[in-house]
């Protein structure tokens, strides 16, 4: 769940709001016309799916909406049906489920404006990099359908249009010309069986792939690009494991689907089927069925939790007289025969409780794959066995029960692993078997995992169509998502018990509820993002963990859980005023609180649902909530007013500085920074702060309360670096990255003056910022205007900026050879990558990667980026760690201080 790495506006979910079709229809022509020429003969009918077709792109109109304040002169208009969202599709139909792995991609709409290609210039930024065939950017959704239900399957694939992707000469995903027939790669059973069918409804033929083939190609590339695909499950207590890729083969994979397979992977390409069992997913799911009468696998398997096997199940106990059988290391408790006591002859089937009759099949079929995983894994010499398949279904209770099994028979010798894509091995395996699609050669930092809501992305089962818009998702979550919380709220567990003798006692993790699958989201929607990389300047990639707070403490998670809760009213207002305070944007507003505190109740429950969860995480989800319900700057309004307010006092203070020594200027610049990072509206302290006074009282006051020595306080270090010694001389980085923090005062009176003085040493200066809107920080869009405002009261920020190509204007003026600007130590920005208040160092833009090339000095400020994410991260360069705490709890947890104290923590280069 890392930062925003995909386009704002037409990215989120191929989703859009519906407004008033007319009015867009006649905004949507204009713009056309202004912008490109394109008159109305070349426009497709509206609402029919045109695809485009030979040289003249062709628009497809059909739900077209204004984006933002439709009062807007010029406001952007999305064409969620333009055909430049190409899909493709790869299917596993199995006995009981068909799962749907599609792609789709958006076409890189980077905008490369001057200012942008000035400062790649700068940065030595070339398209060099770029591989004989490049990786798509774009997202990988995860569906499932019954089997039972196919016509569904095939609904879903002909109204998102799924069948039409192709792959061309380039190794590109595209579209089939229209007259070519699509073929579409399969895997299962039911690729053979209903070969007809998809040729029938579709017009597609069906490519068939060995089924054993997909799943250890799908095993394989999640275990290799997902950070946190395999986890421990013992005793209710979830554990991600970390796979070191140089040391993941050989190992058992265990698929459990309606059969089970066991296959001895040996590397990619490299199997052996060695075994498996015809007692599986089907067995439980069948013989449950006629035994309980239930309805579906959910309810079936939510019975088991209400359930006792010992009314149904022979124990150890029942045949020894209540007595262990010690000598053989078996308790009075463990099961001797599953089922056995039903040979009384006193006992007809509607004697037994469903409950009672559904826990003891779930655990007789589980322990008995366990066993015979173990045996195949201890006949070969294999330590680690994966488990994956549907049967498993993200229960916690199931995998207890394999990990028990598996951990009893080896004596802890042998581990079982588990796989939040569980079932969508063979599908995902389908799915790299298309050739040249690039796919294979990513890496884990180019993924970025994203938990939209609707019943499409949640890796669950498709409850009718397809959400067509965003209209049609919220309507879906009015009728669903307030019902969906209340099952996932907080499911107590009992607490962990013994396991005794070595017997098969009840597991610990029997919750009372099972969670409804239309909430689940377990699986989320995957983002390949092949520009990130990972930082350059970390010291040890392998050690660094971005998250200071660690939420698996459930104490912590609590906290910041009612943190955000209570921050969510004032944010739905700010959110809903942004967009003009419609009734639309109220609705929208409506629809995010539920989405984000849904999310908030299912990490409650399950802190590691979505993946190991750290505090950034949660920030990063509450600002993607925002934008899947198109809220594109909640706090724009109060970004613009505060950096008025405070550039039209930035003269004063830069007079100020100019008149101090260089020792008072360093103090005081520093001092600054840390003043003015204050202005933090994700703050509820500070928020209530700002109703006292105006931007400028609140700026003093803060400056004037300054105190040295901080609570962490390197500061005499960092000067020394600076300014140098008696008997050493300063010698000036060569280039400095300043990641900044909030608009206003924090940027204006707080950064840019510490930039203009490492300009002023003979620094580069590199600003670094959001690529998105996150709270009220600073992105790298709005920068160049906030510095060219700023260069009109100083020569060496303008000299520099022009340097940088951040003042349009002058670079008009160099490239005319009216203007020499070279002289002068460059002033250049870039964007992060992120679209959070935090930042994780391991999937960051090239732009900033490449800049971070000739870096010596980086600089971290403010809380998400400096405290709650990087607080414990080493560089290999310099690093000057700055920022006001603005939380009581934090300050007391982290430096042992309170609200309001400030950190200055220098690190040399390690
Ligand atoms: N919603 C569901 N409907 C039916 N079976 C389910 C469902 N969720 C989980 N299952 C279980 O998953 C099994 C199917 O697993 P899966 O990996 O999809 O195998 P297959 O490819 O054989 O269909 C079923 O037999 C059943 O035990
Ligand atoms: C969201 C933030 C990390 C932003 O802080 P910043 O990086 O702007 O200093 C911070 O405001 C925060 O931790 N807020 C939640 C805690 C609170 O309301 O006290
Ligand atoms: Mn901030």
């Amino acid at each position: 769940m890392a930062g925003l790495k995909d386009d704002p506006v037409l990215g989120i979910n191929d989703m859009i709001e519906t407004r008033e079709e007319t009015e867009i229809k006649d905004a949507v022509i204009d713009k056309v016309r202004e912008e490109g020429g394109q008159g109305d003969r070349e426009m497709a009918p509206m609402g029919n799916s045109i695809h485009r077709s030979g040289s003249r792109p062709q628009l497809d109109l059909s739900k077209a909406a204004i984006q933002g304040n439709s009062e807007e002169r010029d406001p952007t208009i999305l064409l969620p049906n333009q055909s430049d969202d190409i899909s493709h599709l790869a299917l596993d139909i199995g006995g009981s489920l068909i799962k749907l792995v599609y792609f789709s991609r958006h076409e890189d709409r980077t905008i490369n404006d001057k200012r942008k290609k000035t400062v790649k210039e700068r940065l030595g930024i070339s398209n060099g990099n770029r591989r004989s065939y490049p990786i798509l950017g774009g997202r990988l959704h995860f569906v499932k359908f019954e089997t039972r239900k196919i016509n569904e399957c095939l609904d879903f694939i002909s109204s998102k249009q799924l069948h039409r992707g192709g792959i061309d000469t380039h190794g590109w995903l595209s579209e089939a010309p229209a007259n070519c027939s699509a073929v579409i790669k399969a895997t299962g059973g039911g690729a053979y069986k209903f070969a007809d069918l998809f040729k029938e409804r579709l017009g597609v033929s069906l490519d068939k792939e060995d089924e054993m083939d997909c799943l250890v190609a799908g095993a394989n590339f999640l275990l290799k690009a997902i950070r946190h695909e395999a986890f421990t499950h013992m005793e209710g207590h979830k554990e991600f494991v970390q796979i070191d890729h140089n040391d993941l083969f050989p190992y058992l994979l265990v698929n459990i689907g309606s059969g089970v397979s066991m296959i001895k992977v040996d590397g990619d390409g490299k199997f052996e089927r060695v075994s498996g069992t015809n007692v599986g997913g089907g067995t439980y799911w069948g013989l449950g069925r006629l035994l309980t009468k239930c309805k579906s696998f959910d309810e079936l398997l939510e019975l088991s939790q209400r359930g006792d096997n010992r009314t149904i199940d022979m124990l150890v106990g029942d045949i020894y007289g209540g007595m262990d059988y010690s000598k053989i290391g078996l308790s009075a408790s463990t099961i001797a025969s599953s089922f056995g006591k039903a040979i009384s002859e006193k006992k007809e089937l509607e004697d037994y409780r469903p409950e009672d009759i559904s826990l003891s099949l779930l655990r007789m079929i589980s322990y008995n794959i366990g066993q015979i995983s173990y045996l195949n894994a201890l006949r070969f010499g294999l330590k680690r066995i994966f488990f994956g398949g549907f049967f498993i279904r993200g229960h916690a209770y199931t995998m207890d029960t394999i990990s028990f099994a598996v951990h009893f028979w080896s004596k802890g010798d042998a581990q079982a692993m588990f796989l939040r894509h569980e079932g969508f091995l063979g599908a995902l395996g389908a799915f790299m078997s298309y050739e040249k699609h690039g796919l294979d050669d990513l890496m884990v930092h180019q993924l970025v995992e994203r938990f939209p809501m609707g019943a499409p992305y949640t890796g669950g089962k498709i409850h009718g169509p397809p959400l067509g818009d965003l209209n049609e998702k919220i309507s879906w979550m009015e009728k669903f998502v307030l019902k969906g919380t209340e099952i996932t709220a907080p499911v107590p567990m009992a607490p962990p018990g013994t396991t005794g003798l070595g017997g098969f006692e009840v597991p610990s993790s029997k919750g009372g509820t099972l969670r409804s699958d239309a909430s689940a989201l377990n699986v989320g929607v995957l983002h390949l993002v092949p520009t990130l990389e990972v930082f350059p300047l970390l010291a040890d990639p392998k050690m660094y963990e971005p998250n200071t707070i660690d939420l698996s403490d459930h104490n912590e998670l609590e906290y910041w859980f009612t943190v955000l809760s209570e921050h969510l009213p004032d944010l739905v207002d700010k959110a809903v005023a942004s967009e003009g305070g419609t009734d639309d944007a109220k609705r929208r507003g409506d629809a995010f609180a539920r989405v984000f505190s849904a999310h908030l109740a299912r990490l409650m429950e399950e802190p590691a649902a979505y993946g190991k969860l750290g505090l950034a995480n949660l920030l990063e989800l509450r600002e993607e909530c925002l934008r899947e319900f198109h809220f594109v700057d909640a706090y724009r309004s109060i970004k613009q007013r505060e950096n008025e307010a405070s550039l039209a006092v930035l003269p004063d203070l830069l007079m100020e500085l100019d008149s101090m020594t260089e020792e008072t200027r360093l103090l005081t610049l520093i001092e600054g920074v840390l003043a003015a990072n204050i202005f933090d509206w994700g703050s509820r302290a500070c928020v209530d702060l700002y109703h006292k006074g105006t931007i400028i009282e609140i700026y003093r006051m803060s400056r004037n309360k300054m105190q040295r020595p901080w609570r962490v306080d390197d500061f005499d270090v960092f000067k020394e670096r600076m300014l140098g010694s008696a008997d050493k001389k300063p010698h000036p980085h060569k280039r400095a990255l300043l990641f900044v923090d909030n608009s206003g005062a924090d940027i204006v009176l707080g950064m840019l003056p510490l930039a203009r003085e490492l300009i002023r040493r003979g620094t580069e200066v590199v600003l670094v910022a959001n690529s998105l809107p996150a709270l009220n920080d600073a992105t790298a869009m709005e920068l160049p205007d906030i510095v060219a405002e700023a260069a009109k009261h100083c020569d060496i920020l303008r000299r520099a900026a022009e340097a940088g190509g951040l003042l349009v204007d002058a670079m008009i003026n160099t490239l005319d050879g009216s203007k020499e600007n070279t002289s002068s130590v460059p002033l250049m920005v870039v964007e992060n990558g992120c679209g959070s208040p935090c930042i994780d160092l391991r999937q960051v833009s090239s732009e900033l990667a490449a800049a971070a090339k000739d870096a010596d000095l980086i600089i971290l400020e403010g809380m998400g980026r400096a405290l709650h994410t990087n607080f414990n991260a080493r560089f290999k360069c310099d690093a000057l760690k700055l920022a006001m705490v603005k939380n009581q709890r934090l300050a007391e947890n982290l430096i042992k201080g309170n609200i309001y104290d400030c950190v200055c923590r220098y690190e040399p280069a390690s």
